[in-house]
């Protein structure tokens, strides 16, 4: 496991008009490593993705992406620094190929005409190099496929840019629970090929299956950011819910600028 985060946010705050919808958030996310984020419905997990993914501008605080401070303003920004979101409706397009999908927006061309051949031989090395093999053929239209393998030619398409963190949102949420220890099958292997990987997820099989740090929002705050092997399935519950864990001696990660404890008051710390 690296020490050394590939993004690392600090003192972040978001707020829409009067509402503050991140206050003070620190978080770190580790090349080579999966780390789950996670917090009931309305804590800020979309909110803070979207500040990552330049969707909304930050109204304060650090961004450190690979080591160099960095501004992220627009999606743009984001994408030339290699952070991609799979979302959870997928954006995917069900009249179109696979190819065609993985590459929408972003085709390769040879002078005027689409270069079918290198999307397609991009595609393949792409899906061979994250060792999937259930899709039978990648000129089948997204329509034809199940959800699962939905969700890989759509995580597939995030690391086609040569991606260095992947942030996925409820990649299993509507699976079954083959087509779920799949995909978290390739969430793990990503990581495994050296990619930082953010999971937010509201199902804790899955965080524990396959992540290896815990972040937990509670109301916009970041409430820990902890190692998996050093927090209980109870503990994150008690942290997601009310945003401490009597028992826990919260061991935030070194550089994670968050001081661990529960908001002072957290009644304040966020929105209904
Ligand atoms: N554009 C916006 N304008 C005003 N308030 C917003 C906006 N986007 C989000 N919020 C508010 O910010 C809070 C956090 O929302 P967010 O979607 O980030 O939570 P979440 O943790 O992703 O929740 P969920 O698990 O339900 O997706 C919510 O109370 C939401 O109503």
């Amino acid at each position: 496991m690296s020490a050394t985060p590939l993004l690392e946010l600090r003192g972040i705050d978001k707020s829409f008009g009067p509402v503050q919808v991140l206050r003070d958030v620190a978080f770190a996310a580790y090349p080579g490593e999966v780390t789950a984020l996670v917090g009931d419905n309305g804590a800020g997990k979309s909110t803070l993705v979207k500040c990552i993914s330049g969707i909304y501008p930050i109204d304060a605080g650090e961004f450190v992406f690979d080591g160099q401070p960095v501004t992220i303003s627009s999606p743009r920004d984001a994408a030339s620094l290699g952070i991609e979101v799979v979302y959870q409706d997928l954006a995917l397009c069900d009249n179109l190929d696979i190819v065609q999908n993985m590459f929408l927006g972003r085709e390769k061309r040879n002078g005027l005409v689409l270069d079918e051949p290198t999307m397609e031989q991009m595609a393949a090395e792409t899906l061979a190099g994250l060792s999937v093999r259930t899709v039978k053929s990648l000129r089948q239209h997204v329509s034809s496929l199940s959800g699962g393998q939905r969700q890989t030619v759509a995580i597939a398409k995030a690391v086609l840019w040569n991606s260095k963190l992947v942030i996925l949102d409820e990649p299993t949420a509507a699976l079954g629970v083959a087509q779920t220890a799949q995909v978290l099958e390739l969430v793990r292997r990503l990581a495994d090929n050296g990619l930082a990987v953010v999971l937010i997820s509201h199902n804790m099989n899955d965080v524990f299956a396959v992540s290896d740090r815990i972040a937990a929002l509670y109301l916009g705050q970041m409430v820990a950011q902890v190692k998996t092997t050093e927090i209980t399935h109870a503990q994150v519950v008690e942290l997601i819910t009310a945003g401490r864990s009597g028992e826990l001696g919260l061991a935030v990660d070194p550089g994670v600028n968050g001081n661990g404890a529960a908001p002072a008051d957290s009644t304040t710390g966020g929105v209904s």
